[in-house]
């Protein structure tokens, strides 16, 4: 029995042993199984974790360069004139990989908000603040158009960290400024509010910033401004601390940009709190030793370390995109419309347009009674932009005015081109009918005579209205037709006419006060520019002086000195400008308060052309050619032909004398200088100096000697004067050949022979004999014709003076003639180059003998000899100097007539003459 039980139970253990080992079989399998699996997960988990590391590294590498992209457009917009660096770089941010597990560090470039949109502080010790300031500023200066940004460094401690920028100041004055003083600072943060106050003026309340204005008026309002403050709290009182938090707030819209560099080691005063410094500015800060971004603190920012001779040569490059830069040009028609001429009345005034204020079209108005502005002051250094507002100016008021509301008197003390386009040329027969009197290449004597001018003009219009009331605007009222004209005086580097501090400036000075005062009731108006008004401030601004009579400033780009004197003292604002354009309009005598800035609009020659040639043409039947002067312009005979037929007129209708013509005087009357040769005595006509330039005979260019231009001008002119032909005209042939031949000789002889002339004439060596016979002829009583004596060069008669076997010397008998000669109708027309000989010849007692003289290279001294000691004279191309005893009351300066021209003769013989 036990057996079949042990025996069951053996069977039972092996059954149990046999399944227990199945079960360890099978959960070992399993275990086995469970081990592979996790194996093939983990594996496959670590793939999937190093490609999700990998297209991580490769995300971050995209987004790194993403980011440096964005940064390259943000930042690099320069080359446009609106470019602005409203974001700058400041290095590079860097947040190491591993620690996100990332198999790549994270890198892109640091951009701050700056000019336009924001402030930076760093609050950095050390070479680090050196370095990241230095690479703003670069930063700021590089980013925007060149000639655009003024950055202003405050530098209390005297480092001199913003020293490689210093060069700037070559192309632009106002581009780079550093103070060191607090009293500096404090001024220079109330000129900044006082911008923003500008600035916002100019916004309106509307919201936008300045760079929205900028972007939607297409051109560079205002400026750009950096005020860099090192080394704070030092050299900053609590007041300009204040002023600088309010400026952090609002200066960035308006174009105004701190950048900080606190010192994290100072003590701070009390009431410095670093938390509203850093309140309205973008951080970086030292922290853990790395320099960090504190929007951004994962970031450790590694600057880039600009080296000072880098910066420097980068500065000295960029002075020359400075000094060229140019503004956005508004074109003309912007601001003028151009298709309806001469829509406007200037009874009350006279209003143009000049330029843009952001979105407004900028206008003038003078003679305003409201406003009471009536003439206007305009500067500007070489180049920036003077002729072409004055051109602005012009067409703008002649586009609005008809010419019969508006008359112009121009004058040009410069060298230049400005006024030539408003004269008729050969090539453009068209002129501004706006304009009564031109004077291209003016001088001083010319700008008196306009000034008298118009001063008589003053006066003719007080008394005219004194009826009516005590204004053009009233007499207007009353008398509307024919319309009186308002007059604008426009003078180009009038500063001329009061260089050097003579009678003549004084008497200028007189006029031109008088004129700007007195102008405004009787409808005449000023318009003054120049490049230098700094060095006449003492004759023009003495108590009552010129300038207060100019409420009107327009202050192009210009010098310092020069912007105190225009606008007024400490306002710099014309300095302050960067760009050939842009200007400070300023209509309160200059106030700082009262600046407005404008870009000037660009007058297209082409455009203005056809302007002017459309109203030539529609004003050409009823109005006059204006008087043009150009001092430089050689004048000929030719031109003189229209006032050789009114004394020939006068001769044959009226039976007056007939008079030489020698030139033209300096004044707006437009008609030569006639000296008339009754059979008086004394009724001869000396031309004392060298003719030209070169002193001698022989030197100069050629048809350019004046004195052979006086003799044959006077005597073509007294020929046709003698229509019966009752004249007789010796020549005296003493010029050299080259002077001779260049001053067209044989062309005055033919031209006289055709004409029904025939020059009689008389070689060197005879001159002697002929007035031997001659002087025997008057002495005896004997019958003389008419006779007009030209000699060329008396001077060089050979022999004159010395006597013959008799004690006889010819110089006697040529005192024979000047004495008798006149009055038997013998007149003497002499050029003596040089004058001592003159007097040797006139001998003893012979000062009577010459009535009529015209000086011309002769200096005062030799003037004074003839004419007395208070007679004033300097040497000056194509001018002379006419005296005449019994014709003129003093001595009058002219513009000789020059040689003739075949083009001269060809003219004179094809003139009708009539009898
Ligand atoms: N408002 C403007 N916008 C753009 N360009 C201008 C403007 N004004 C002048 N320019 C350009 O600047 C140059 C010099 O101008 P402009 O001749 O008027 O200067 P200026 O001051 O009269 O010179 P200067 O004193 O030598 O006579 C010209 O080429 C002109 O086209």
């Amino acid at each position: 029995m036990t057996t079949r039980v042990e025996l069951a139970a053996e069977q039972l253990k092996r059954a149990h042993a046999s399944a227990l080992g199945a079960l360890d079989a099978a959960s070992a399998l399993v275990a086995g199984a469970r081990a592979e699996a996790e194996r093939a997960a983990k594996t496959a988990y670590e793939r999937q974790v190093a490609i999700a590391r990998t297209r991580a590294a490769q995300q971050v590498a995209q987004h790194s360069s993403a980011a440096r992209d964005l940064g390259i457009e943000l930042i690099g917009n320069a080359g446009n004139l609106l470019a602005v660096a409203d974001y700058v770089t400041a290095g590079t941010l860097c947040l190491p990989g591993a620690d996100s597990g990332v198999n790549r560090d994270i890198v892109a470039p640091c951009i701050l908000p700056l000019i336009g949109r924001g402030n930076v502080v760093l609050d950095l010790a050390g070479e680090t603040g050196t370095h990241l300031i230095r690479h703003l500023i670069w930063g700021a200066y590089s980013g925007t158009a060149p000639g655009q940004v003024d950055v202003i460094g405050y530098d209390p401690s005297l480092t001199g960290l913003l020293s490689p920028f210093a060069g700037i100041k070559a192309g632009s004055e106002s581009a780079f400024t550093v103070l060191n003083r607090p009293q500096e600072l404090s001024q220079v943060v109330d000129r900044l509010v006082g911008d923003v106050q500008r600035v916002n003026d100019l916004l309106r309340g509307t919201g936008d910033t300045l760079l929205d204005l900028r972007a939607r008026t297409g051109h560079p309002v205002e400026r750009w401004q950096v005020l860099v403050l090192l080394d704070s709290p030092e050299g900053i009182d609590e007041q300009a601390y204040r002023q600088l938090l309010s400026l952090g707030k609002v200066g960035p819209s308006a174009g105004i940009s701190l950048v900080w560099l606190t010192n994290p080691e100072a003590d701070k005063p009390d009431w410095w709190n670093q938390g509203s410094v850093e309140k309205s500015a973008h951080v970086l800060e030292a922290n853990d030793g790395e320099v960090r971004w504190r929007a951004h603190p994962q970031f450790t920012l590694k600057i880039a370390q600009p080296a000072a001779s880098d910066l420097v040569s980068k500065t000295d490059s960029l002075v020359a995109d400075i000094t060229s830069a140019s503004a956005l040009s508004v074109p003309f028609e912007r601001v003028q419309q151009t298709e309806t001429r001469w829509t406007e009345s200037s009874a009350d005034g006279l209003t143009f347009a000049v330029g843009m204020s952001g979105p407004r079209v900028v206008e003038i108005t003078l003679g305003d009674e409201r406003q009471q502005r009536h003439n206007v002051l305009v500067t500007g250094a070489v180049g920036q932009g003077k002729s072409n507002l004055l051109k602005v100016i012009v067409h703008s008021l002649c586009q609005r005015y008809a010419p019969g509301e508006l008359q112009l008197y121009m004058l040009d003390f410069k060298a230049g081109v400005t006024l030539f386009p408003f004269a008729s040329t050969p090539g453009a027969v068209d002129y501004l009918p706006h304009a009564r009197v031109l004077g291209l290449e003016s001088d001083r004597d010319f700008g008196l005579a306009v000034l008298k001018h118009l001063d008589d003009e003053l006066g003719r219009r007080s008394r005219l209205f004194r009826p009516y009331g005590d204004n053009i605007s009233k007499y207007r009222a009353a008398v509307p037709e024919p319309p009186l004209p308002r007059i604008v005086l426009i003078i180009d580097e009038f500063h001329m006419m009061f260089e050097p501090t003579d009678k003549n400036a004084e008497d200028a000075a007189q006029l031109l006060e008088g004129l700007a005062r007195r102008g405004r009731a009787c409808g005449i108006h000023t318009i003054l520019a120049s490049q230098t008004i700094s060095g006449i401030t003492a004759l023009m601004t003495r108590e009552n002086g010129i300038f207060a009579q100019f409420p009107i400033r327009v202050a192009l780009k210009n010098a310092l000195a020069e912007s105190f004197a225009t606008l007024s003292q400490g306002n710099d604002a014309a300095a302050r400008l960067r760009v050939r354009g842009e200007a400070v309009l300023n209509q309160d005598y200059g106030v700082d308060s009262a600046n407005q800035q404008a870009v000037i609009a660009v007058a297209d020659d082409s455009v203005l052309a056809d302007l002017q040639r459309a109203w030539w043409e529609a004003a050409r039947q009823s109005i006059t050619a204006p008087l043009v002067f150009d001092g430089a312009h050689l004048i000929r005979p030719s031109e003189a032909v229209p006032a050789i037929q009114a004394l020939r007129r006068r001769v044959v209708n009226e039976g007056t004398a007939p008079a030489a013509l020698v030139g033209y005087p300096i004044d707006v009357s437009g008609a030569p200088l006639a000296i008339s040769l009754p059979d008086d005595p004394g009724r001869h006509l000396a031309v004392l100096g060298a003719g030209e330039r070169g002193g001698g005979m022989e030197g100069g260019e050629d048809a350019a000697n004046n004195a052979v231009g006086i003799l044959q001008t006077a005597s073509v002119s007294l020929a046709l004067q003698h229509p019966d032909g009752d004249a007789n005209f010796v020549c005296f042939d003493l010029l050299d050949p080259v002077t001779a031949r260049r001053n067209n000789h044989s062309e005055w002889l033919h031209l006289m022979e055709r004409l029904g002339y025939p020059v009689q004439r008389v070689e060197k060596a005879d001159v002697g004999t002929y007035l031997q016979r001659l002087a025997g002829e008057l002495l005896e009583g004997a019958a003389v014709q008419r006779t007009y004596l030209v000699a060329f060069g008396l001077d060089r008669a050979p022999n004159l003076e010395v006597p013959d076997s008799f004690a006889h010397r010819p110089v006697e008998d040529l005192q024979t003639i000047l004495r008798d000669g006149p009055v038997r109708g013998v007149h003497l027309l002499g050029w003596w180059s040089n004058a001592a000989t003159l007097k040797n010849h006139l001998g003893f007692g012979g000062e009577g003998f010459i009535e009529s003289m015209i000086m011309l290279r002769l200096d005062q001294a030799a003037v004074q000899e003839f004419l007395g000691p208070f007679v004033t004279w300097s040497v000056r191309d194509n001018r002379g100097l006419v005296a005449d005893r019994t014709q003129l009351s003093e001595p009058t300066t002219v513009v000789p007539f020059a040689p003739l021209l075949p083009r001269d003769s060809k003219t004179l013989l094809k003139t009708a003459w009539e009898s």
